[in-house]
């Protein structure tokens, strides 16, 4: 892989990427770099986690002069979490070269954003609805804009954003520079790359399989009453740095956060009812490990980019895999590894065989911990902890009492004891969840004919055909089955869809760790 010295990129960017503690470059990176500093369209398809925020980012910062007082980048995002990440990541490469990069979003305070805006950003970062607000208020304007970004251009198009990036782009001047990026490419982005588009390179990524290579995948399964006390194993069991639970609805959501937190777990829930106060202090408490559990909705599944994930739990099947693919790539981020576990109902086994085909990857079944196994995880984690603070060597002022404690008893009774203590008893509380539906999988026609052309089980995600410059990246074969792309109301939708990117519960809809380390391709690093 390529460092970054041969880009030829300013001294500045490179500081601050050699800062960011990165290497070499991934090589999604290396491919779409050179392509996007020549300023030509495109179209990057990567698997999760394998940096395209920088792919896009460090071009974009290389170019804009530091005189600029125009808008002259937009990146767009399909939530708001990850248009704050991702302005966050803008922000750190542009640290010394010290451009502006502003996120907007729905849910923050129109007011604010319009102060921040008069502080002349050259970069913003934003979800389509409040974009459009802006557009419209004429606090914002594009017509200086000569690069637009399109993360996650797939979800947005399935979102029902298209009429709104039409309007958004209606805005920027024709020659400009546009580039998509996401890990999945189903092929109604052709729709969208060939409005938005000239003449693109296509540039994917994708060896064998769409899900990223270091998760550890199974299923288990579960009916439906007893998912939750299977949760409650494996988290003891497992005992995970930090875990993303992904739940089908909001009202899922909503229970299964409250459930582990009466178990005694540090939980909270994230999804687009709550206000953006809430979902910010969820992500920044998830973010700084003072919860360890986060419970989503979809509206996590896509670029969220937290360090120290190492689990991913699909309490309920995603709708689709595309959704199965960005999920679980929450976790085996930057060379990690991940685990992820998905609950599967006996009647939803057909669904499950669909997004293992659909991902060409075989999802082995786990069987269900026991009781055992829990009790016997959390008393591992309860030695480990035990052993770093024999370790660390600071209880000289317990000695003492140690001594007292050991002439009454034997060694051994009082250690299970402080053990026994040091694990804390589950809190026995009943949890009653209203169920969900089986997700059905018949509705779906996984052999439909899409661009005329059969349904290949595998292709929509690359790695088959295509133009692509190398290792797949064919566009074939997915059915644009939810129709989301064009819709025809979708301005009023999207200002809400970017605050609700999860089912409701009446329609459910269906988006680094401590482990060592394997190398990957294009991590050599620690840095996350
Ligand atoms: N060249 C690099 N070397 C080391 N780490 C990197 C490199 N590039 C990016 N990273 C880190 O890898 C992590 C994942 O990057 P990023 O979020 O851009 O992935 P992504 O491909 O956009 O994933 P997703 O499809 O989930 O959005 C980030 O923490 C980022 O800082
Ligand atoms: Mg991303």
């Amino acid at each position: 892989m390529k460092t970054f010295a041969e880009f030829g990129l300013e001294p500045k960017v490179l500081q601050a990427i050699t800062e960011l503690g990165f290497e070499e470059s991934t090589p999604i990176q290396s491919k779409a770099i050179p392509i996007a500093m020549a300023g030509q369209d495109l179209i990057g398809q990567a698997q999760t986690g394998t940096g395209k925020t920088a792919a896009f980012g460090i071009p974009l910062i290389n170019k804009i002069p530091t005189s600029e007082e125009r808008i002259v980048a937009l990146i767009m995002t399909p939530t708001r979490e990850l248009a704050i990440q991702v302005a966050e990541e803008i922000g750190k490469l542009t640290r010394y070269k010290g451009l502006r990069s502003l996120p907007i979003y729905g849910g923050q305070e129109i007011g604010r954003q319009i102060r921040a805006l008069k502080k002349k950003p050259q970069i913003i970062i934003g979800t389509p609805g409040r974009l459009l607000d802006h557009i419209n208020r004429k606090t914002i304007r594009l017509e200086d804009v000569q690069t637009v970004i399109l993360d996650e251009a797939d979800e947005m198009l399935d979102m029902g954003f298209m009429e709104d990036i039409q309007s958004i782009l209606k805005q920027v001047p024709d020659e400009r520079h546009t580039m998509l990026f996401s890990a999945t490419m189903p092929p109604n982005i052709q729709k969208l790359a060939q409005q938005f588009l000239k003449n693109p390179e296509h540039v994917s990524v994708i060896p064998k399989q769409v899900t990223a290579p270091l998760i550890d995948q199974a299923y288990i399964e579960v009916h439906e009453r007893q998912k939750f006390e299977a949760l409650s194993r494996l988290l003891d069991m497992e005992s995970p740095e930090l875990a993303i639970i992904f739940g089908r609805t909001k009202r899922r959501v909503d229970e299964l956060s409250e459930a582990l937190q009466k178990r005694g777990y540090t939980a909270d829930g994230l999804h687009g009812d709550l206000s953006q106060n809430q979902r910010d202090s969820v992500m920044r408490k998830f973010r700084d490990g003072s919860i360890d559990v986060l419970v989503a909705t979809d509206v996590a599944a896509r670029g969220l980019d937290v360090s120290g994930v190492t689990h991913v739990i699909n309490f309920d099947l995603p709708q689709d895999p595309e959704s199965y693919v960005h999920r679980i790539g929450r976790t085996g981020r930057a060379g990690k590894e991940g685990t992820a576990w998905s609950f599967v109902t006996p009647r939803e086994l057909d669904h499950l065989h669909f997004i293992e085909k659909v991902t060409r990857q075989k999802i082995n079944k786990k069987p269900l911990p026991s009781i055992a196994e829990a009790i016997e995880g959390k008393q591992r984690l309860t030695a480990e902890r035990l052993l770093e603070v024999v370790q660390e060597e600071e209880f000289s002022e317990y000695k003492a009492i140690a001594i007292q404690l050991l002439e009454q008893y034997d060694s051994v009774h009082l250690l299970a004891a402080a053990v026994k203590l040091l694990t804390g008893e589950k809190k026995e509380v009943n949890i009653e969840l209203t169920p969900e539906e089986p997700l059905r999988a018949k509705k779906r026609k996984p052999d439909i004919r899409s661009n005329g052309r059969r349904y290949s089980g595998s292709s929509s995600f690359g790695g088959g055909s295509g133009r692509s410059s190398s290792g797949g990246g064919g566009y074939r074969g997915r059915d644009d089955r939810r129709g989301g792309s064009g819709g025809s109301s979708s301005s009023s939708r999207s200002s809400s869809y970017d605050r609700n990117r999860d089912g409701g519960s009446s329609r459910p809809r269906t988006s680094e760790n401590r482990r060592p380390k394997p190398s990957t391709e294009g991590f050599n690093n620690n840095n996350n």
